[in-house]
């Protein structure tokens, strides 16, 4: 499976933030999306999620054999930097509502406590209203509910920041394990990330995606190189 992404284009009164992105992202990878301070990487996972009608381009879903299809809603998994959860539910009605409204469309449906030790949840934690979770808590839940939708597009804006070091740890592991299953782009400030967890870095400047090459990235100086192009003109690395 590939999601490819045409030309799109997206403004905000006369300031053009994308200005054709293009870009095939494949499934089985974890791409780290870099981009200054506002250059559209939450506008651009916010037009892949249809939160935005992008004002031009286009993107679709391929499969193996090349045959193109629409991207649905169930397609798309998205956790945002600041978590949005039902803080008048707890952990455990929070899993066992998600489960009821999406019963038939998560493949193998476990118990709630299944998934809470999964993600490591505290047992003293699952009966606390989400109200009363930490940001990276929340967090911690919103990526487990878009982990248990399964989608095919997997989009994580800036995910693991607020995680301490040991539930970022853990993430890092999870969606090493589950990116067979998923095309997973990433955007992330924290170059280090970058490097260690994803397959690829795409770069978002100057409204356009930029790929840098794989063995590059085992050059030390290429970091240098990146932040050094962020500051430039497109097309210097
Ligand atoms: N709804 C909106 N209305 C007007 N301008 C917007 C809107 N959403 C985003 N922008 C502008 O579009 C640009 C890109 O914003 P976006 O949040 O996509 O950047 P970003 O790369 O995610 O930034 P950061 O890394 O700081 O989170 C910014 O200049 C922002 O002010």
């Amino acid at each position: 499976m590939k999601l490819v992404v045409d030309q799109l284009q997206k403004r905000f009164g006369t300031q053009e933030v994308l200005r054709g992105a293009s870009f095939t992202f494949e499934q089985g990878k974890i791409y780290g999306l870099i981009g200054r301070n506002g250059a559209g990487k939450t506008t651009f996972f916010n037009c892949l999620n249809e939160d935005l009608t992008a004002d031009g381009g286009s993107f679709h879903l391929e499969d193996d054999a090349g045959a193109a299809r629409p991207v649905t809603a169930d397609d798309m998994g998205y956790v945002l930097s600041t978590p949005v959860v039902p803080e008048f539910l707890t952990a455990r009605e929070f899993l066992q509502f998600f489960l009821e409204i999406n019963r038939g469309k998560i493949p193998y449906p476990k118990a709630p406590d299944v998934y809470l030790d999964y993600m490591c949840i505290d047992p003293a934690d699952r009966g606390k209203l989400l109200k009363d979770f930490s940001h990276g808590m929340k967090n911690k839940m919103q990526m487990l509910v878009n982990i248990m939708a399964d989608p095919a597009v997997l989009l994580l804006d800036e995910p693991l920041t607020s995680f301490d070091v040991v539930v970022a740890d853990e993430m890092k592991a999870l969606l090493r394990r589950i990116k067979t299953r998923h095309i997973i782009l990433l955007s992330t400030h924290i170059m280090d990330l970058a490097l260690d967890l994803c397959d690829d870095i795409v770069i978002l400047h100057h409204g356009v995606l930029q790929e840098v090459r794989r063995e590059d990235l085992a050059d030390e100086a290429y970091k240098d190189r990146i932040i050094a192009a962020l500051k430039e003109e497109p097309d210097v690395v």
